[in-house]
């Protein structure tokens, strides 16, 4: 890796970010949102939004990719005051990973205390299918193995340790918290729990992939998410991740189906009304200090 590769923003730098954030809005958020492809309709969901374009926010980068907005919201839900990124930062936009993960540290900066984060991903598991919602309990970061760690490079103990553990990633008691909330409004039918597997896209995966990601443990695979994660736990937010299973991974050379963007929004839109109420009676239950009422 060389150096300049794994060159983050500086704690400073970050800090300047979120101070010109709350400098021009009285929202406190204590909960962060993150919108995968085609799930931007969360953020539609706050009421008395303040909202900034990524282009004006210093050092954010920029969305590229269609089905992300690129604008940051802030507002409230059901009275609890939210920050949600209406779009997110993928490696193969071709930013690096430490700016795929900035805004992270930049919730962490806000006062947000439990990160709240969305996916559209391809379901690995038969048992997964099309509209399906996999909490997601662990995940396989595959560019990880590579090097690409967005925890790459000097540590600053500002933000977190220098080998945080993961094996405690993805919170046990708000993924409780999601399967009550979905059996109370009747979605345990497409409520599922599974591994998330990232790679670094933009192409989808072969058969042999899918295949040997399915082997390895995985039970959907992605191109976001895993890096958000890695950041968000390594300063200490508590974290809570789902995917809507938006298409079926091709696991048989006889398939004609083809793994395509637009099929990934349309999925997006028709579970959309469902993943609001899902995520917006959970953000009502987890109280600011992160205990659940
Ligand atoms: O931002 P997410 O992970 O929801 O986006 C997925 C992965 C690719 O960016 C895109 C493929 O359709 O959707
Ligand atoms: N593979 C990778 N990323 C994805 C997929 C997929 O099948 N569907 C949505 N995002």
């Amino acid at each position: 890796m060389f150096p300049e590769l794994t060159k983050g923003h500086s704690y400073e730098e970050c800090k300047g970010t979120a101070d010109w954030l709350l400098a021009q809005t009285d929202v406190r958020p204590t909960i962060g949102i993150v919108c995968g492809s085609g799930l931007g309709g969360l953020a539609d969901m706050l009421k008395d939004q303040v909202a900034f374009n990524y282009k004006d926010i210093p050092n954010f980068p920029q969305s590229t990719v269609h089905g992300h907005a690129g604008r940051l919201v802030f507002g409230t839900l059901k009275g609890r005051p939210c920050v949600c990124m209406q779009g997110r930062f993928h490696l193969y936009e071709g930013y690096t990973i430490q700016k795929i993960t900035f805004p992270m540290r930049i919730f962490k900066l806000l006062g947000v205390e439990t990160v709240i984060l969305t996916n559209a991903a391809g379901g690995l598991n038969e048992d997964l299918k099309v509209g399906d919602v996999m909490i997601i309990k662990d995940h396989i970061n595959i560019p990880g193995y590579g090097g690409f760690n967005p925890l790459v490079g000097p540590n600053d103990d500002r933000f977190g340790l220098r080998f945080p553990c993961m094996s405690d990633a993805y919170d046990r008691e708000l993924r409780q918290l999601a399967m009550n909330v979905a059996q109370e409004l009747g979605y345990e039918d497409f409520m599922k729990e599974g591994v998330y597997c990232v790679l670094g896209g933009p192409s989808f995966e072969t058969i042999a992939e899918c295949r040997m990601l399915f082997r390895l443990g995985a039970d959907a695979v992605g191109m976001s998410t895993a890096p958000e994660v890695i950041v968000a736990r390594h300063c200490g937010m508590r974290v809570f991740a789902l995917s809507l299973i938006t298409n079926q991974a091709v696991m048989d050379y006889d398939s004609q189906e083809k793994a395509n963007h637009e099929e990934v929004l349309q999925t997006g839109k028709q579970r959309a009304e469902q993943l609001e109420r899902l995520v917006s009676t959970m953000v009502t239950r987890i109280e600011h200090n992160n205990n659940y009422a």
